[in-house]
């Protein structure tokens, strides 16, 4: 079984993903970010690292999910690749931070790429409007992520909504964390707990 968490950069990812895979016994898959070569220069200057980064992830991501569906354990994934091209990089070429030719080359290795990808078995989205997301980024202070915009993050709100309207490759849990704290309130995890109970019953047979 693959489960995904998915959602914008602060909204909680890592922590639920850490906490459902030790709860559930699942193997977890982590995003590359301490050993990103691009993640620091990419937010100081978005427009000259944008393609380099968005090749970094992808390749990532690509390994990740091979690596879930050659294995018989149950993972569980921190992020899609579906959000570094639907996201991410759509968001970068839209706001003029990469160029139509690497958008167009992006796009075919994009392509080439998911015909041999499955969709999740279940995918959950994290919701989280701005104010929480500027917060938890702020609690967890990377020095890099402290040149973030407010615009960059709503715009990447809207990418995610607009994708999550339309998604239709597999199960779907849409969580409001808004007014969730999974770390410091245990009654917010088992909330969270049950509606994942509820959509996985019926996925291991
Ligand atoms: N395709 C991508 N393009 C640009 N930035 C990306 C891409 N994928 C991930 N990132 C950035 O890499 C870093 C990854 O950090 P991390 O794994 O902690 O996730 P996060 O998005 O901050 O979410 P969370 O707080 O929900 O765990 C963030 O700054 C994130 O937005």
């Amino acid at each position: 079984m693959h489960i995904a968490v998915s959602g914008n950069i602060g909204s909680g990812k890592t922590t639920l993903t850490e906490k459902l895979a030790k709860h559930y016994g699942w193997k977890a898959e982590y995003e590359a970010v301490d050993n990103n070569p691009y993640l620091p220069d990419f937010y100081a200057d978005m427009k000259r690292w944008a393609f380099h980064l968005q090749v970094y992830f992808l390749n990532s991501r690509f390994n990740q999910i091979k690596k879930i569906q050659e294995n018989e354990y149950d993972f569980i994934q921190d992020r899609t690749i579906y959000e570094d091209a639907y996201i991410f990089a759509a968001n970068l070429h839209k706001s003029g931070l990469m160029t139509d030719r690497d958008y167009e080359n992006y796009q075919s290795l994009f392509e080439s790429m998911i015909a041999h990808v499955k969709a999740p078995d279940l995918l959950i989205y994290l919701r989280a409007d701005i104010p929480k997301l500027v917060g938890q980024i702020e609690k967890r202070g990377r020095s890099y992520e402290t040149t973030m915009r407010i615009d960059y993050l709503k715009n990447l709100n809207q990418h995610y909504e607009e994708w999550i309207k339309n998604y239709q490759e597999g199960k779907l849990l849409i969580i409001d964390v808004n007014h969730l704290d999974f770390v410091e309130n245990p009654a917010d995890f088992s909330f969270v707990v049950e509606k994942v109970n509820r959509e996985i019953f019926g996925l291991f047979s």
